[in-house]
């Protein structure tokens, strides 16, 4: 007989993202993202964090202060690495499942890359000018935007 509690495509694709942001150095915000084709087949994760040959213990993780002394100017969003990872082919019609609704910079990455629909968990920087022209873009550009519902389902994964 069929098994019928196996998870859904979006328990699925919105859990390999939240995993993905357990590997964020970020101590105040784990951003995880998973791209994946039309049909379902993942493309593509990434998470925040340091450029490559950046060390991780050397690159600063503030979040006030002199710009150059906080992360922002360095750190490299969840979404912009999924999509840099993705070496090969298209990102044409992909989906990205985020865990944080993308800033305006990954916003046009993700335009650009041929991605059609962003389904978010969290959207806690809505009030910001950075999201506010996120979803401008996205709304001339026809990318649909969702919230992923949660359902409450918990699994653990004993490691
Ligand atoms: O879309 C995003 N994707 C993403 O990876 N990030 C990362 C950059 C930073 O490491 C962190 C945001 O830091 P904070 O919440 O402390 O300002 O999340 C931030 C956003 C939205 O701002
Ligand atoms: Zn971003």
């Amino acid at each position: 007989m069929k098994r019928n509690d196996y998870i859904s495509w979006d328990e699925y694709f919105m859990g390999i993202s939240l995993l993905s942001a357990q590997r964020s150095k970020d101590s105040h915000t784990q951003v995880g993202a998973c791209i994946v084709s039309q049909d379902n087949k993942i493309l593509s994760v990434g998470y925040n964090g340091m450029p490559t040959g950046c060390s991780d213990d050397e690159m600063p993780w503030d979040r006030n202060g002199e710009f150059l002394d906080t992360k922002y100017p360095f750190v490299c969003h969840a979404e912009l690495n999924a999509i840099l990872n993705h070496a090969a082919g298209s990102l044409q019609n992909a989906k990205i499942y985020v865990s944080l609704f993308p800033c305006n910079e990954c916003a046009k990455a993700i335009i650009q890359s041929g991605i059609k629909e962003v389904v978010y968990w969290e959207d806690k920087y809505a009030d910001t000018d950075g999201v506010k022209a996120s979803k401008k873009m996205f709304e001339l550009t026809g990318v649909k935007i969702r919230r992923y519902i949660p359902t409450n389902r918990e699994i653990t994964i004993r490691l």
